[in-house]
This record gives C-alpha cells, sequence and structure tokens, in this order.
C-alpha cells in the first residue's frame, strides 16, 4: 500500500510526505522489520522503542512513526499517541477487515473466555464461520494459534482479521481486556455488540484505583459506534444487576440491551436449580420463555449464558437456536473441569484468579459437597499485590484445608508472595506449600470420600513462569498423577 493513501486514516492535518512510498508492512518490533516496512516506536513498559529506529532503518524500514523527532535517514511521521495511530494504520492495511466481520467485544473482570465460548457455540448452531481471539489461543474454525496477551496488540488483531476473511468467518468474537482498551489495541475496531460481563478487584497494579479500572472498561460501549461503519446497528449489552451498568448506560450511544437474574432485564433467568448434573433455568428473553437445562454449574455461570443469549439476540440468532446450543455446552477447558482419575471424592480444576471468582467458585462448590473442602490457590507474581489477602481470606473462609501455594510467581518471590496471602488470614487455619505440585499433592493424599478438592488460578495454562523460566506444568496432569499415586 502506498504511503500517502495508508496516512489519510490518520486523520492529521497538515500531515505530507513529498515522496510517495510503497508500504511492505507494518512493524512495531525492530527485530521483525522487513525491507519497506514502517516501522512504528513505542515508549513501552520496559524499553523505549524510539531507541529501535535505527536498527529499524538499518533492517530496510522506509518510514518511521514516532512521538518525537529522531535523526535517522528515511522520514519520521510524528504523532500524539503512536499505539493509536498505529492501530489506525493497521486497520487500513489489512484493508479493514472489522467492517466485513460481525464482530462481538466481551469485556469485563471474569467470564470473558467463557462467554465468548459459549457465543461461539451459538453462532457455530447458526451455521455461521467463527473466529475466537482470547486468553486461550486464535481460534480461526477448528485451527488454533498461541497468543501471548488476551487482547493481542492492534497489527496482530487486525492481520488477524484478516486472514479470518480469508477464510470465510463471518461472525468473530473477542475478549477486550481493560489493559488493551487504555493501551489502545482495539482503537480501529468496528464493534458491532459490545458486552460488558462484571466488574470487581482486579488488575490494580496496572489501573491503581477501581475507578480507572471501571473507566477503562467503559471505553468498550463509549467508543461504540464511533468507528467507520455507522450504517451497521451498534448494540450494548450490559449486565443489569451490576452497579456500574447505570454508568455505562450513559456512556454510550448505541442501543442497551440487558441481562440479569435480580434485576428485571430484557434477557433473564429465572427458577435457578441446580441438578445432580447441571443447571435448569427459564430463559425469559424480550418476553419469551424456554426451559432449559444446561450442564454448568453456579449462579456466575448462569450470568455468562445470559450475556451469550442477549449478544446473540442482538446478532439477530433466533431463540430456539440459541437455547440448542446452551443445552449442548459443555465448558471451557481448565474452567470448573472435573478431574476424574477414578477418586472417590471431587477434582476441579478452575482459572479462578481473583478474590470476586474464587469466591463464587467456591460458594458453588459449597451448594453441592457433602465432605470437606480443599482449596489450593496461590497469586501471580507481577500482578495486582492487593488481591492476594483477599483471596487468601476467601480460601480461609470459604474451604475447610485452605491450601497456599504459587501461581506463575515470575519475577517475585514465591516465599515473599505466599506471606503476602497470609497476611490476610490470621488466627485462621490454613497450610502454606511453595511447591504447587507438593501442595496438589497434599490436597489429594488427605481428601476422603466425597470431599472436594479445588484447584485454583491456572485452569488451561500448561506452564508455570518462576523467575524468566517457563516450566511444564498441568494442573489436571500433577492432579491425575497424584491420584494414581494414592493405591500404590
Ligand atoms: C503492560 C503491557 O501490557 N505490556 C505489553 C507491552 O509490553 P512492553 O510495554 O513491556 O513492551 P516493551 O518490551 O517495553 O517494548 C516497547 C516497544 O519496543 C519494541 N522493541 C523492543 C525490543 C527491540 O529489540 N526492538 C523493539 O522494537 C517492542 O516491540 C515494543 O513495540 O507490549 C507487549 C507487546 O504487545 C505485550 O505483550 C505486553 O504485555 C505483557 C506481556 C503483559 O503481561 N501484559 C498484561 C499486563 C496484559 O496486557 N494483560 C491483559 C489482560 C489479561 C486479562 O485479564 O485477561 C491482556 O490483554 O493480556
Ligand atoms: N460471570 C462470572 N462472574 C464471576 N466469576 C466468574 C464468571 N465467569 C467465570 N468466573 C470465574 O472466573 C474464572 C475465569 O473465567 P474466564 O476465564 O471466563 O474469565 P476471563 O474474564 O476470561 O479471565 P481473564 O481476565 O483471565 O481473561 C473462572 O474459572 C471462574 O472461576
Ligand atoms: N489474565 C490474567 C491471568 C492470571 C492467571 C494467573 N494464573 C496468573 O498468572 O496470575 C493476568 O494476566 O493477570
Ligand atoms: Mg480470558
Amino acid at each position: 500500500m502506498k504511503l500517502n493513501e495508508l496516512l489519510t486514516y490518520l486523520h492529521e492535518p497538515l500531515l505530507k510526505i513529498e515522496e510517495d512510498i510503497e508500504i511492505t508492512s507494518i512493524e512495531m518490533d525492530s527485530r521483525a522489520v522487513k525491507e519497506g516496512s514502517l516501522f512504528v516506536c513505542i515508549d513501552g513498559y520496559t524499553v523505549d522503542g524510539h531507541d529501535y529506529a535505527d536498527q529499524a532503518v538499518e533492517k530496510g524500514a522506509v518510514v518511521i512513526l514516532a512521538e518525537k523527532p529522531l535523526q535517522v535517514n528515511v522520514p519520521v511521521i510524528i504523532v500524539n499517541d503512536t499505539k493509536r495511530a498505529m492501530a489506525r494504520l493497521a486497520d487500513a492495511f489489512y484493508r479493514q477487515p472489522t467492517q466485513e466481520l460481525h464482530l462481538i467485544g466481551v469485556t469485563g473482570t471474569n467470564g470473558k473466555t467463557t462467554t465468548t465460548h459459549i457465543i461461539e457455540k451459538i453462532m457455530a448452531e447458526a451455521h455461521k464461520k467463527t473466529g475466537l481471539i482470547g486468553t486461550m489461543y486464535i481460534k480461526i474454525g477448528d485451527e488454533q494459534e498461541a497468543v501471548q496477551n488476551t487482547t493481542p496488540e492492534s497489527l496482530t488483531l487486525q492481520k488477524t482479521f484478516r486472514k479470518m476473511r480469508d477464510k470465510g468467518v463471518t461472525n468473530a468474537m473477542i475478549e477486550v481486556s481493560s489493559h488493551a482498551l487504555d493501551l489502545g489495541r482495539v482503537h480501529g475496531c468496528d464493534f458491532d455488540v459490545a458486552v460488558f460481563t462484571n466488574l470487581t478487584q482486579d488488575h490494580l497494579d496496572y489501573h491503581h484505583t477501581m475507578e480507572a479500572y471501571k473507566q477503562a472498561k467503559g471505553l468498550l460501549f463509549a467508543q461504540l459506534g464511533n468507528n467507520f461503519n455507522v450504517n451497521k446497528p451498534k448494540f450494548a449489552v450490559l449486565n443489569r444487576d451490576e452497579t456500574v451498568c447505570d454508568e455505562y448506560i450513559k456512556m454510550t450511544a448505541a442501543k442497551v440491551l440487558t441481562y440479569g437474574i435480580d434485576h428485571k432485564a430484557d434477557v433473564m433467568a429465572n427458577n435457578i436449580t441446580m441438578t445432580s448434573n447441571g443447571t435448569t433455568f427459564d430463559l425469559i428473553a424480550f418476553g419469551e420463555k424456554r426451559t432449559v437445562s444446561v450442564n454448568m454449574a453456579g449462579k456466575f455461570s448462569i450470568y455468562n449464558i445470559l450475556a451469550a443469549a442477549c449478544a446473540s439476540l442482538a446478532s439477530n440468532i433466533d431463540l430456539d437456536t440459541i437455547v440448542r446450543a446452551i443445552e449442548k455446552l459443555e465448558g471451557v477447558r481448565g474452567r470448573f473441569e472435573l478431574v476424574d482419575g477414578g477418586q472417590d471424592f471431587t477434582v476441579i480444576v478452575d482459572y479462578a484468579h481473583t478474590p470476586d471468582s474464587l469466591e463464587n467458585v467456591l460458594l458453588t462448590i459449597k451448594q453441592f459437597a457433602k465432605g470437606d473442602i480443599f482449596c489450593v490457590v496461590g497469586c501471580g507474581g507481577d500482578r495486582d499485590k492487593t488481591k492476594r489477602p483477599l483471596m487468601a481470606q476467601i480460601a480461609a473462609e470459604h474451604s475447610n484445608e485452605p491450601i497456599f501455594t504459587s501461581d506463575n510467581p515470575r519475577s517475585e518471590d514465591p516465599g515473599m508472595i505466599l506471606k503476602d496471602m497470609e497476611a490476610g488470614v490470621l488466627n485462621k487455619h490454613y497450610h502454606s506449600i511453595l511447591s504447587r505440585e507438593e501442595a496438589i499433592s497434599f490436597a489429594i493424599k488427605n481428601a476422603k470420600k466425597n470431599d472436594v478438592v479445588l484447584i485454583a488460578g491456572k485452569g488451561h495454562e500448561t506452564y508455570q513462569q518462576i523467575g524468566k523460566e517457563v516450566f511444564d506444568f498441568d494442573d489436571r496432569e500433577v492432579a491425575l498423577k497424584a491420584i494414581s499415586e494414592l493405591n500404590k
């Protein structure tokens, strides 16, 4: 694509480059630059991309996008915010793929991965070709690619959306993290439906206050419909039972649809009953009622189902198709996943890594547990430190045998993370076992018939990051190994 054409998408008054250069790719990492690349300098959290402009030019960059003047022998385009400018350029370079997709974005502290997967199943039931981007992977049809972030940066996003279109995808769903909204990773995405799950504490290391965190999530609704294709109708799908709902309603210019359990909403669940193999409830959508049985436990799961149903109705999927899909749901990997090695007690691996999710999962387990509850839990390093004592407190309050251990300590001292957790449970009974493998083994060795062992925090993850090293580690495999050793 020619540079001057690309630059029109920045809407920068007076911006003009004399020479019309052919741009072969846009890169934000100097190491990926090729002949003809446009290199974007990003002042990151670790290093400043402006310091790599020379290296980019040496590797063939023909133009640099920067936030300050640079001494290089190629044109330098200066903008106030290179991340957001990059997002616009990426959207243009990949020929505005989200305008050709029905795009659903899901934000909220908990439930994004689960909700996007439920929507994916509903879309598949409606014979749509789907693409999904989130914590676990990028998934196009049945093909999966690994991801580093829940919401990748804009270059990867737009390239992926174009790839989806090339493979015939019509309906895409994406988890939109608060970091992504704050950092402009989804700037340039033309969302059709924006979904909100809930807002509880997490990521205060990044946002510092709940107010800032709330505002960051609100951007998905505030910006909905600001982009490009004004002819496509836009819907904000909001959780009526969350106190922040009214604020997000005020922020958005889009049509609002609500879902809820405790308050009256467009899409609701009534008469929720837990059964031995799941939950039954009346799904009431715009006055129409269907009684549904799902293979998922807990009120929080019903919220995710309602969010997905509401988003699908906003996408013109009919209620019967939605009901058929949700009755076939089998749950999402690492979310309330049962581990069965033939033992006479229940083992559950779950991705609860926030105070609210841990509490929800433990309260759900309490509803059916016939014996004691063991809770193996740790907190990630280089993440919100203030959630550590809270998670420990919740584990101690709602389980009989809380076992604190390591999650992904990353650059932090695992022993110090345990100390932060222990500070939340003075005068209460608990165990602290630094090695996650030993902690899981301890729980499994000590569990008796009808007890429940919850292994929380890492869900689908197949690694453990300690320092800079990443080891193979899968809670489910470690649990199965411990179970297999029980009768030896
Ligand atoms: C705080 C944060 O979001 N950091 C993200 C950021 O990294 P960074 O700012 O440290 O980047 P940096 O290393 O300083 O590099 C700055 C620039 O210099 C460039 N560079 C660097 C070296 C070089 O030799 N040449 C060069 O050009 C880099 O390519 C980059 O453009 O940009 C990276 C590339 O896009 C991200 O992978 C990285 O996410 C890190 C891994 C991360 O842990 N992020 C978390 C906090 C996060 O974003 N989480 C959310 C929410 C999770 C959830 O709740 O679900 C998520 O969406 O994942
Ligand atoms: N609607 C919900 N409300 C509260 N807790 C939930 C909800 N849905 C799921 N959870 C809990 O949160 C955990 C993570 O769920 P999920 O992976 O769907 O959330 P997420 O928002 O994608 O998380 P992440 O921020 O890591 O991407 C689950 O394992 C479960 O314990
Ligand atoms: N998306 C979340 C995942 C946390 C998972 C937990 N296992 C940890 O490593 O802290 C985060 O990056 O904060
Ligand atoms: Mg997720």
